[in-house]
């Protein structure tokens, strides 16, 4: 998996691979499907062995928002709701995904996200709502 922006100096939490406490999440396009895949470590635990739930939506926010990067698109999460159906523990791959569910007036971008564990069922499902923004503005 290849980020698209290389050589440049942003400190994206989620994806910047200089930020030294980030995710360093790469991802790529699989279709209409987002994706990258995450392993927690001790250090972004919760309750003890699993995932801080802060973080889990931290991961989703981001996918949702590379779905959307990576068609040029420039946005901000204005809303996001999770559904946290399972604990998602630490030192397991875990697969996220995330795609377009609707898409209004070219402007405001309603996502879904979803972070899958190994045995294939759903952890957490996320869904937000993206606005396009100017760029040029941050
Ligand atoms: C080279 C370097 C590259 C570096 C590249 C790094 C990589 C990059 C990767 C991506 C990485 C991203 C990382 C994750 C994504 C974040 O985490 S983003 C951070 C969290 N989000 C924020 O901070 C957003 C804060 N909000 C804002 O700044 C402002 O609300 C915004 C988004 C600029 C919009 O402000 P505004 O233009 O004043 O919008 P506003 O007039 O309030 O609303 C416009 C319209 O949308 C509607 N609307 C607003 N909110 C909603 C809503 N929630 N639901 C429905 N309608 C809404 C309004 O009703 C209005 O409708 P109309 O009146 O036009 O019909």
């Amino acid at each position: 998996m290849q980020n698209r922006i290389k050589g440049s100096d942003h400190m994206c939490f989620g994806c910047s691979e200089r930020n030294p406490i980030g995710f360093k999440l790469k991802f790529t396009m699989d279709g209409d499907i987002c994706r990258t895949e995450f392993t927690a470590g001790e250090e972004h635990q919760g309750w003890n062995g699993y995932m801080h739930g802060g973080l889990i939506a931290a991961i989703l926010d981001e996918t949702m928002a590379w779905w959307l990067w990576l068609k040029d698109i420039s946005i901000m999460t204005v809303e996001m709701t999770i559904r946290y159906s399972l604990g998602v523990p630490v030192h397991t791959r875990l697969r996220v995904e995330s795609w377009c569910e609707e898409e209004k007036r070219g402007k405001l971008f309603h996502m879904a996200g979803q972070i899958i564990l190994p045995d294939g069922k759903v952890a957490a499902k996320a869904r937000a709502k993206f606005m396009k923004i100017d760029p040029a503005q941050f």
